[in-house]
């Protein structure tokens, strides 16, 4: 059981999911574009890849039966990458480097430090085996299969894949076009200098920077006054403008929290409050049927529950099926004494690697400690209701697969 009226991360999760509809609008880009974004069909191989047996040595290239200990062969040709090779004259070698293609009639590469080359002719020194130091034609990707599914999202070796193929317009999914809102008249443009009771607006950066991550465009980036009035008006602005608006701030109880406010009154807040440590007061919904996600003020409960909850929503909308990153069990290097209703997301540390790996925590939890998540190199799941001990196993999220 969560804590009093709070939803269940996991409840949460499953009714953000069933609304994020995946985005449909396709486009074709060049290939120097397509980085970050979502491959809309199937990929399949047009021709192998390499397109021809080719050497991985620079050396020699002959029929291994040709290979007598003691008797030196003729070198009958060269073959510089790049050219197409004659066949090999049964009973010499052939001179080939890193890349060249393999004559017709050779069988195996021999590495040019395992022979004595003389003039014209090249004694092998090492035994030579059939199809020794041959990369074969389509090793890597083979005609007609499926190289890259759609769905997933272009890395740099998705890219370079793709090239391999000789691909260059590459259909993807129209990337997700996001408002960012930020709430809070204490908020102040980083570059202008600070009054008593202002902060510099820290969330607007964030987020800017965790879209970005995610392959996300944002379309419309603004500070709203803590007035009813602004906030409703600037949330019906972002909500025709764009396919999800994600603000932070204003969710809480307080009466200056108008976002969760203007939501049940414009639109619908179908979800407020998660047994989530930190993020505790995010609200979901919709106005005019445009999601919604109202992320809390502080900037580690924005950071934590924008990777947590939003993250697995932009996933599933980009039309990717990875909606949640797999986890790996820790031992914790850090105890948590005093059991919480709410599931803890500790910004943490992985150590070491292998069997010797543990996970640490910052000591100051604060979700106003953003300097915690820079220290960080991932997320450690403390769950409801739990207490740990040093050794104790913790998942652990590393940043990079729940921002992937
Ligand atoms: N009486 C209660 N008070 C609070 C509760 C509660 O249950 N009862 N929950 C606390 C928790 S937990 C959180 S989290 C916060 C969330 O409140 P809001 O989402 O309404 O956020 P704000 O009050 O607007 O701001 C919270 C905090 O964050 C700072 N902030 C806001 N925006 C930015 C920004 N763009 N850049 C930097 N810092 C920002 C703001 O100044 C506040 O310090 O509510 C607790 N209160
Ligand atoms: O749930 Mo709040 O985000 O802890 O500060």
């Amino acid at each position: 059981m969560a804590g009093q009226d709070l939803i269940s991360v996991d409840d949460a999760l499953a009714h953000i999911l069933k609304r994020a509809t995946p985005k449909a609008q396709t486009r074709s880009v060049p290939l120097t574009e397509c980085l970050g974004r979502v491959l809309a069909e199937n990929q399949y191989v047009p021709s192998d890849v390499p397109p021809a047996d080719n050497s991985a040595v620079d050396g020699y290239a002959v029929h291994h039966t040709d290979v007598v200990a003691g008797r030196a062969l003729t070198v009958s040709d060269r073959v510089p990458a790049g050219t197409a090779p004659k066949p090999l004259q049964p009973g010499t070698a052939v001179r080939i480097f890193t890349g060249s293609e393999i004559p017709d009639g050779a069988d195996a590469v021999v590495m040019q430090e395992r022979v004595e080359r003389t003039g014209d002719d090249v004694l092998i020194l090492a035994e030579v085996s059939h199809g020794q130091n041959i990369r074969k034609r389509g090793q890597d990707l083979s005609q007609g299969e499926l190289a890259l599914a759609r769905g997933v999202r272009i890395r740099p070796q998705e890219m370079g894949l793709l090239a391999s193929m000789g691909m260059y317009q590459i259909p993807v999914l129209e990337k997700l076009r996001v408002a960012v809102l930020s709430t809070g008249d204490e908020l102040v443009e980083p570059g202008t200098p600070l009054s008593p009771g202002q902060i510099y607006n820290t969330n607007r950066y964030t987020l800017m920077g965790l879209l970005a991550d995610a392959g996300c465009e944002v379309v419309l980036c603004e500070t709203l006054k803590d007035t009813r009035e602004a906030t409703r008006n600037m949330l019906e602005q972002a909500a025709a403008t764009a396919d999800l608006v994600i603000t932070s701030g204003g969710v809480s109880v307080g009466e200056e929290d108008h976002v969760r406010v203007v939501l049940e009154e414009s639109g619908n807040l179908s979800l407020w409050r998660m047994a989530i440590k930190p993020g505790k007061p995010l609200a979901f919904g919709d106005i005019n049927g445009t999601p919604v996600l109202g992320l809390p003020g502080n900037p580690a409960s924005v950071l934590v529950a924008f990777m947590v909850i939003g993250m697995p929503f932009i996933r599933k909308r980009q039309g990717r099926p990875d909606a949640l990153p797999a986890g790996e069990y820790l031992p914790a290097d850090f105890e948590v004494t005093a059991p919480s209703t709410r599931r803890e997301f500790v910004r943490a540390r992985k150590d070491g690697s292998g069997a010797g790996a543990s996970v640490s925590a910052f000591p100051n939890q604060s979700s106003g400690v953003l300097s915690s998540a820079c220290w960080a190199s991932g997320l450690a799941v403390v769950p409801e209701h739990t207490t740990i001990q040093p050794g104790d196993p913790v998942v652990y999220y590393s940043f990079t697969d729940l921002l992937s």
